[in-house]
C-alpha cells in the first residue's frame, strides 16, 4: 500500500517592535533581565513545511541572501528541536522548509524568531502533533528570547530574557511606519555596546512599565507615543549614527513619536491612524534616510497556519526610498 504523504502546512508569522525595552546588568549567563513590551505586527514572514525527499531550507525574499540555509537557520533548528523531542531522528527529519521573508533580517524586529515559531507550528500540525502552545513555547524558548513572544502574538509583557510572557490588554489597533536600514546590526554587539556605555558613564535608563501598559489599556496612541522608549537604542546609535537623522525624519515627516526597534537599525514611528501612516512613509521614503518603508498595524495573531500553498497572500504596504 501508497503512504500518503501529507500536503504541506504554511503558517503567517509575525515581526515585533518593543514598546518599552528596559534592560537590567547583564546576568552570570551573559543574558540580560528585561522588562519589555512587545507589540506583533502585521509585516509577516510565511514559511511552509513540507514532506520532502531533500530535506533542508530555502529563504526567498527581504534579505534572503543573508540567511544562512545550513544547520544555524533558526526555522531549522526548530525543526531539529522538535523532531528530538517527539522522538524522530533529528538528523533525518524529512521535511522541507520553505521561508518567504517581509521581515529585514537583523532587523530588531525578531525575523529570525519568527521563522522558528513558525516552522514549529508548521511541522506540529504536517505531524498531526498532539502538542499544546505550552509545549511549543518550552522549545521555543530554548531556540531564543524572542521566539515565544511571536508563538504568541498580540501585546505581551516579557520578563526574564523575554521569554517569560504574560498577555497585556491592547484596547484598538496601532498604526506603524518601518524604516529599514541598509544593513543588519548583531544582537549580541548592541547588548555589548550597552554594557559598554554603562561601564563608561551613567546613561538614563527607562523608568517602569506601569504608564505604558496604561496607555495600551486606553488605545491613546497620543498617550502611547510619550512613553516609547528602549534602553538599547543609545547602543544602537553608537553603532550606526545615521539612525539619529532617521529618527529626526520620522517624526518632522508627521510621526507623533519613533524609536529604534529592540536591537536595531529599524526605526518604528507611531503615527495617529493608517492615512496618516502613509503620509508619514510616503515623507520618510523620499528623505533618503533609509533603505524602504513600510507600513503596518499591530497587534497582531503570533504563527498561525493559513491552509495549503494556493490560500491568498497579501503583501504589506511597500513605499521603496
Ligand atoms: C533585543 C531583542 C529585544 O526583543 O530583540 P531583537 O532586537 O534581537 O529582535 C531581544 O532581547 C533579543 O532576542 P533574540 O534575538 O531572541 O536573542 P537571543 O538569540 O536569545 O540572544 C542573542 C544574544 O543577545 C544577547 N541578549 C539577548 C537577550 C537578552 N535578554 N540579553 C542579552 O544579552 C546575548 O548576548 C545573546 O547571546
Ligand atoms: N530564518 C532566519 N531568518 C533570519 N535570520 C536568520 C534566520 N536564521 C538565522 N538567521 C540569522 O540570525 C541573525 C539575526 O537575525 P534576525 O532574527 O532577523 O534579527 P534580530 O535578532 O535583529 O531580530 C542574522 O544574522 C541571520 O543571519
Amino acid at each position: 500500500m501508497l503512504a500518503v504523504v501529507p500536503p504541506p502546512v504554511t503558517v503567517r508569522v509575525p515581526a515585533k517592535v518593543n514598546l518599552h525595552l528596559a534592560v537590567g546588568d547583564a546576568r552570570s549567563d551573559g543574558f540580560h533581565e528585561l522588562s519589555t513590551v512587545f507589540q506583533a505586527l502585521s509585516l509577516t514572514d510565511e514559511v511552509t513545511v513540507g514532506v520532502a525527499d531533500t530535506p533542508g531550507v530555502e529563504v526567498h525574499g527581504e534579505g534572503a541572501s543573508s540567511v544562512p540555509t545550513g544547520p544555524s537557520n533558526l526555522a531549522w533548528r526548530a525543526v531539529r528541536a522538535l523532531a528530538e523531542h517527539v522522538g524522530r531522528d533529528p538528523d533525518e527529519p524529512k521535511v522541507r522548509v520553505v521561508i518567504r521573508k517581509a521581515i529585514p533580517v537583523a532587523g530588531g524586529m525578531a525575523g529570525g524568531s519568527a521563522n522558528a515559531a513558525a516552522a514549529l507550528v508548521g511541522l506540529a500540525a504536517l505531524w498531526r502533533l498532539e502538542l499544546g502552545r505550552d509545549d511549543l513555547a518550552a522549545i521555543a524558548m530554548r531556540l531564543g528570547s524572542d521566539v515565544p513572544f511571536v508563538l504568541h502574538g498580540g501585546t505581551a509583557l516579557g520578563t526574564g530574557r523575554g521569554e517569560r510572557l504574560v498577555p497585556v490588554l491592547s484596547r484598538h489597533s496601532f498604526h506603524w511606519v518601518l524604516a529599514f536600514d541598509r544593513r543588519g546590526l548583531s544582537t549580541a554587539q548592541v547588548y555589548q555596546e550597552l554594557d559598554r556605555l554603562r561601564a563608561d558613564g551613567d546613561p538614563p535608563r527607562l523608568g517602569s512599565v506601569e504608564p505604558m501598559l496604561e496607555a495600551l489599556a486606553s488605545g491613546d496612541p497620543r498617550q502611547l507615543a510619550l512613553l516609547l522608549g528602549n534602553d538599547l537604542q543609545a547602543a544602537a546609535v553608537s553603532l550606526r549614527p545615521g539612525l539619529r537623522r532617521t529618527l529626526r525624519a520620522g517624526v518632522s515627516a508627521g510621526a507623533l513619536a519613533g524609536a529604534v526597534s529592540g536591537s536595531g537599525p529599524t526605526c518604528a514611528f507611531l503615527c495617529p491612524d493608517h492615512d496618516s501612516a502613509v503620509e508619514v512613509a510616503t515623507e520618510l521614503s523620499g528623505a533618503g534616510v533609509c533603505r524602504t518603508v513600510r507600513v503596518a498595524h499591530g497587534p497582531v495573531p503570533g504563527a498561525r497556519v493559513i491552509g495549503g500553498d494556493d490560500s491568498p497572500r497579501p503583501a504589506p504596504p511597500e513605499v521603496h526610498a
